[in-house]
């Protein structure tokens, strides 16, 4: 199943009253449906969502909705997953949304590239075009400062444009020289200055080439392409913050200066003329300015997630411009950064850093982390504020954190997304990618607080930055590196105060024990519409770094996984697997491999190149991790080749529920019963014994590749109780040496001493023999110190409320870090290397999923609940058909028909 997240758009509320302005209602929603659902499949659904009844207007039908893209009218025939239905994608009923398409590159632009109310990307086709705060405007540009009929342009048909200040009240400045009423020549790249805002005249060029591939289910993959250069000028010493006269320096063009009277003097005199450089959009340098950023994110132009984290300019921001000249901060360099001054400004300024974090990083390279649960605002009223940034990529859990989206809308969430940054967090063991932390407010309660403060101090150090947001200074946490005051009259600059000497290489390399703090006033800020932001964002969604590119340990696991996927054996065929099999080499010395989960990077297997353990708790999913990892083995290799004894240490009382059901695999030479024990142990005894003569001083492999396997061999009928003669028909019989795993479910209530002395006998001679032992245990206390723990050589931790037990089971002195979630199936395992890595284990026992769960479903997005646990609940089994393994046992049962292969003889 795909799961994809879309935002719907209404229908405007029809009628006299409606203008095109009137609010147009909106949903987000979730749809999950199997790959190559069409979208007429969910159209009724995606309507429903904003509310709209089929049939309820012209035009719309029962059967009939109609949805568009931007511009394109949808066929009901397109297929979710595939451009434009890929994740984040807006759809709209029933009308074109002209708002929403794409900007047509080759068409010259206004580009709003500083101020209140920057972003914006305006289309000039011929004719006039004024500019000004009213929203009437045809450039709306909504900065206090700016007149509500503030300039006009001219734009003619051969695509030369003019300006001319319509008597503002402060002013017009076009590359620095006053804008009077008299219309004035305005050339590409040209900058004009009114109010706090800067705009841009930027010259259609060709389209970006496409560098994106479709994965067909919701997203898109970039291709990969050379790394980004770094612009010239720039050293390793220009790795910190940078000045405004060094940020002008070093970039390849000057960001062009604004008349410095329009910073001083704002509503009063008209700025005087200063000189200016002038340059071209290609070349905005350094620091992109938020048009720059949203072409980027919508194109995806080539600047999208052009910094690694060894990029010099790695987590610097732009927070504003002074005199024209970009302002910006290191996060690495100042720790972490505090955001003061009166909401709506503030939350624009916030929208403005994060978006070009989000922009400029890839989500390897960066993980975010939304904090918005201050208990002084209401819940809705936060969501409403940040509903823009879960769209990100960057916000998906990518080391296992138990939540949806890295966000923290109630108190519960933020105290667990904050416990999740600290150094002891085993969800910060693999973390290789620094993560920058959004705190909205107050974080919700005291220990929270108290997190939030631990992380300020020390976090930087470990890649942890705060980004916190209060409305007055006084409220920010202590401690943090950098601070940025709103104040101005109308709240449009920006007071910053930072480490000095930030930037110059001689400060950075000097080590000073309180840094001092340096002013920087009168910054004219950057902020950012949330319209802006939530388009920007939601270009951003379906986008993924190209594999090669991707930096380990990423990606979340997954809440559940079903083997035969993780396999790809979803037709689960005769035909399939007996190719499987063809593929199959001769047995080497290194264990059987077997596919069991997926881990954050993918499909994961245990090595069975020794032992294996698995631990965990009532109900973690011990006896179905045993069972996958049989079944698995059984596709991996032929049941010539491979035999699989069975041993129940405490039946369970529903046979169903034990390993009976692996008993069909092909590969099975045996499940012993409780009177069996006995037989089988001395049966395996006397299967080491004849393997360790076959063998003499040949390894396992040695003796492989000194014989070819024969696969015409016919078992012969063998005397059903005479247990010494079958062993030796055996021996004969197989002049072959399968490889043999012995998997015992709940080993500690093994009591036969004759078993657990052959099992302990497996446990030492077996891997020289190719006899592996695969042991789950709810009580590793038990076997602490005995032949079986001691041999294990991968261990599996499955979730267990005793966290000694887990510390046993993989062999750390501390189990803190490990506890594996509440999920059965959910775990970590230690490799023979002692790396540690957590893994979702696969389901083998389901039903096959029937009809009610392949129906597409359209479900309302709630992104208050993103950040809970995922919920414990037992798998939803549908239907009371076949399990999955069964269908694979009999799939490999024919396949073994038809291949003529030969099963091994029952071991006794
Ligand atoms: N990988 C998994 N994915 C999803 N659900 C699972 C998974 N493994 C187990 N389960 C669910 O958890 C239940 C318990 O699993 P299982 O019987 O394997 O656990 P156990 O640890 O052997 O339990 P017990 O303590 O009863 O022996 C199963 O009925 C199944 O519904």
């Amino acid at each position: 199943m795909m799961q994809i997240r879309l935002t719907v758009l209404g229908p405007r509320e029809s009628g006299p009253a409606s203008s095109p302005h009137a609010p147009v209602p909106s949903a987000d929603v979730q749809v999950s449906a199997p790959v190559g659902t069409t979208l007429g499949a969910v159209a009724a659904a995606l309507a429903g969502a904003v509310g709209a009844r089929p049939g309820a207007r012209g035009g719309r039908s029962a059967t009939h909705v109609h949805l568009y893209a931007g511009e394109q009218r949808l066929d009901e025939r397109a297929l979710l997953g595939h451009p434009p239905l890929v994740d984040g994608a807006v759809l709209r009923l029933d009308e074109p949304d002209v708002g929403y398409a794409p900007p047509a590159p080759d068409v010259t632009a206004l580009h709003v590239v500083g101020g209140p109310d920057a972003g914006g990307i305006h289309l000039l086709h011929p004719g006039r075009v004024l500019v000004g705060r009213s929203a009437e405007a045809d450039v709306p540009v909504d900065d206090p400062d700016v007149s509500r009929f503030h300039l006009v342009l001219q734009v003619g048909a051969d695509g030369s444009v003019t300006v001319a200040d319509t008597g503002s009240t402060n002013g017009t400045a076009l590359d620095g020289a006053l804008v009077g009423p008299e219309a004035r020549p305005l050339p590409p790249g040209a900058l004009l200055t009114l109010g706090e805002s800067a705009l841009r005249l930027v010259p259609g060029g060709p389209a970006a080439v496409p560098e994106t591939v479709p994965d067909g289910q919701g997203q898109l993959q970039l291709t990969v392409r050379p790394a980004v250069a770094v612009p010239l000028g720039r050293t390793a010493s220009g790795t910190g913050a940078v000045t405004p006269a060094a940020a002008a320096g070093e970039s390849r063009a000057p960001l062009t200066a604004r008349a410095r009277g329009l910073l001083g003097r704002r509503r009063s005199a008209v700025p005087a003329a200063s000189t200016a450089h002038r340059s071209g959009p290609a070349d905005s340098g350094r620091w992109p300015d938020p048009a720059e950023l949203l072409l980027t994110a919508l194109g995806p132009g080539p600047r999208l997630w052009e910094r690694s984290p060894e990029h010099p300019d790695a987590l610097t921001v732009r927070l504003g411009t002074r005199g024209g000249r970009p302002l910006t901060l290191s996060l690495r360099e100042a720790g972490s950064l505090g955001l003061a001054g009166p909401r709506p400004r503030l939350l624009g300024l916030a929208r403005a850093l994060v978006a070009q974090l989000a922009v400029l990083h890839a989500p390897g390279a960066l993980e975010l982390v939304l904090v918005a649960a201050d208990g002084g605002r209401s819940a809705d009223a936060r969501v409403e504020d940040w509903s823009w940034l879960p769209w990100l990529p960057h916000v998906r859990p990518g080391h296992g954190q138990p939540c949806r989206l890295l966000t923290g809308f109630d108190a519960d969430q933020a105290l667990a997304r904050l416990d999740e940054l600290l150094p002891d967090s085993p969800f910060r063991v693999t973390a290789a990618a620094p993560t920058v932390v959004v705190v909205d407010g107050d974080p919700g309660s005291a220990p929270a607080r108290e997190v939030l403060a631990a992380l300020v101090a020390h976090g930087p150090a470990r890649g942890v930055h705060v980004l916190a947001l209060a409305e007055h200074a006084d409220l920010l946490p202590h401690g943090l590196g950098a601070t940025a005051a709103v104040t101005g009259d109308v709240g449009t600059l920006l007071t910053v105060e930072r480490p000095a000497g930030f930037g110059s290489p001689a400060a950075s390399g000097h080590h000073r024990a309180a840094p001092e703090h340096e002013l920087v006033e009168g910054v004219a800020l950057d902020a950012v519409s949330a319209g802006w932001a939530g388009r920007l964002a939601r270009a951003l969604a379906p986008l993924r770094e190209p594999d090669g590119q991707r930096r380990a340990g990423r990606g979340a696991l997954p809440e559940s996984a079903r083997l035969l996927d993780v396999l790809s054996l979803g037709q689960v065929t005769p035909a399939q697997v007996a190719e499987r099999w063809a593929e199959q080499t001769v047995p080497s010395g290194a264990g059987p491999q077997a596919l069991v989960g997926v881990d954050r990077d993918g499909p994961c297997g245990l090595d069975l190149g020794g032992h294996l353990l698995i631990g965990g708790g009532p109900g973690s999913g011990r006896t179905e991790l045993l069972r996958a990892l049989l079944a698995s083995l059984a596709v991996a290799h032929r049941p010539d080749r491979l035999g699989l004894l069975l041993i129940e240490g405490r039946p369970p009382q529903d046979p169903a529920r034990g390993l009976a059901p692996a008993t069909e695999l092909p590969h099975v030479i045996g499940l012993v019963t409780a009177e069996e024990e006995a037989a089988a142990a001395a049966a395996l005894e006397a299967e080491l014994d004849r393997r360790a003569e076959l063998l003499g001083e040949r390894s396992f492999s040695a003796w492989h590749a000194e014989r070819a396997i024969s696969t015409r061999l016919t078992p012969p009928r063998l005397p059903a109780d005479d247990y010494p003669q079958r062993a030796a028909v055996l021996a004969v019989a197989q002049s072959q040496l399968p490889h043999l795993v012995v998997a015992v479910d709940d080993c500690d209530a093994v009591r036969s001493p004759a078993l657990l002395a052959a099992l302990e006998a497996v446990a030492e001679r077996g891997p020289r023999l190719g006899v592996r032992l695969v042991l789950t245990t709810s009580r590793p206390e038990t076997l602490s110190g005995t032949a079986l723990d001691e041999a294990a050589g991968v261990r599996v931790a499955l979730r267990s409320e005793d966290a000694r037990a887990t510390a046993l089971v993989l062999q750390a002195e501390d189990a803190a870090p490990w506890s594996a979630e509440e999920l059965p199936g959910r775990a970590w395992v230690r490799h023979p290397d002692g790396g540690v890595t957590a893994f979702q284990a696969a389901r083998i026992t389901g039903r096959i999923p029937r009809t009610a769960t392949q129906r597409p479903t359209v479900t309302p997005l709630d992104w208050t609940t993103a950040g809970d646990p995922p919920t414990s609940r037992p798998l939803r089994e549908l239907g009371n058909g076949p399990t999955d393994l069964a269908l694979l046992a009999s799939a490999l049962q024919r396949a073994t028909d038809t291949s003529a292969v030969s099963p091994l003889p029952a071991l006794f």
